[in-house]
């Protein structure tokens, strides 16, 4: 199994140091080229990868072509690459809005096609992945595909309507929250904690919360309630949190997050 990454970025470093923690497949088996040949061969050297002198090169001699361009320049590399992709080969895709319907479109319609909207967490093997298959992916081929982004995390296969969602609550909401830590941060800060002690404390803290949360099976409500002791601390700082927008701020980023996403806002 050839894993071969058109574009080698934030997304796709993250998924390859995945699959190379997860050894999915040998290092060699995963095929590399983008824009900055210095870049690419030097990343392919160090990490024991194989660089491909071209787009063209990466879809020929791989059986998975994942496509992780940004969405502005995704239809001219597809058009780089369209002669290769045969139905022998599963056409990932990575980028944010470009339906199956017009990767198809823009490739040939009987390729089979994964697409999904992974999160930088697969890094560390903690990723969240949102996938979507066309007609033509199935049975081992659609295994295979999705071995991909379960070696990197946890997926969940959802209709694309819901994609543009899943983006904002997943994708970038990695920043949102690193966002969150670096405020609780300079708050210790700002009280005489040193930056490096207060961002571990308040990391520690978020990584643990998510799992008590997940672990409990309780909803966030009830682990809230939990923690506010009657006439206590945090009740006081919920309170004070909630005065100052927190909630309808959260709702307002995801919901310009969406706007971007969908070509709403430019
Ligand atoms: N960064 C993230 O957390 C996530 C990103 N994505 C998607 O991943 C895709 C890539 O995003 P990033 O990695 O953040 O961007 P990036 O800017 O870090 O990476 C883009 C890569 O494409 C390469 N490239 C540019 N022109 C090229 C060409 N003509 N041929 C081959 N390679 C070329 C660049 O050299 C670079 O390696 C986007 O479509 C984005 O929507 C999806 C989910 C999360
Ligand atoms: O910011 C972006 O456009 C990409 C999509 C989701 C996360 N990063």
């Amino acid at each position: 199994m050839k894993i071969g990454f058109i574009g080698v970025g934030s997304m796709a470093q993250a998924i390859i140091q995945g699959l190379l923690k997860a050894k999915l497949v040998p290092a060699e088996n995963i095929l590399i080229h983008s824009a900055h040949q210095a870049h690419y061969e030097n990343y392919a050297d160090k990490f024991g990868l194989t660089p491909q002198a071209t787009n063209l090169d990466v879809a020929k001699n791989s059986d998975f072509v994942v496509l992780a361009v940004v969405p502005a320049i995704a239809k001219a590399v597809l058009a780089e690459i369209r002669s290769a992709l045969t139905k022998d080969k599963v056409l990932v895709s990575i980028v944010s809005g470009v339906s199956l319907e017009r990767l198809a479109e823009l490739t040939n319609y009987d390729l089979p096609i994964l697409r999904t909207l992974p999160n930088i967490n697969s890094e560390f093997g903690q990723g969240m992945t949102a996938v979507a298959v066309n007609e033509n992916l199935a049975g081992d081929q659609k295994d295979q595909a999705l071995s991909i982004f379960k070696a990197t995390g946890e997926i969940s296969e959802l209709p694309e309507t819901l994609f543009p969602v899943f983006s904002a609550i997943s994708g970038s909401t990695v920043a949102y929250i690193d966002f969150f830590i670096d405020a609780l941060s300079r708050a210790g800060v700002k009280y005489g904690l040193s930056k490096e002690a207060a961002t571990k404390i308040a990391a520690q803290t978020t990584f643990g919360s998510a799992d008590a949360l997940m672990q409990s099976g309780k909803t966030p409500a009830e682990m809230i309630d939990k923690v506010c002791s009657p006439g206590g601390d945090t009740i006081a700082g919920v309170l004070a949190m909630e005065e100052a927008g927190f909630l309808s701020s959260v709702v307002k980023g995801i919901d310009a997050t969406i706007d971007k996403s969908t070509g709403k806002t430019k």
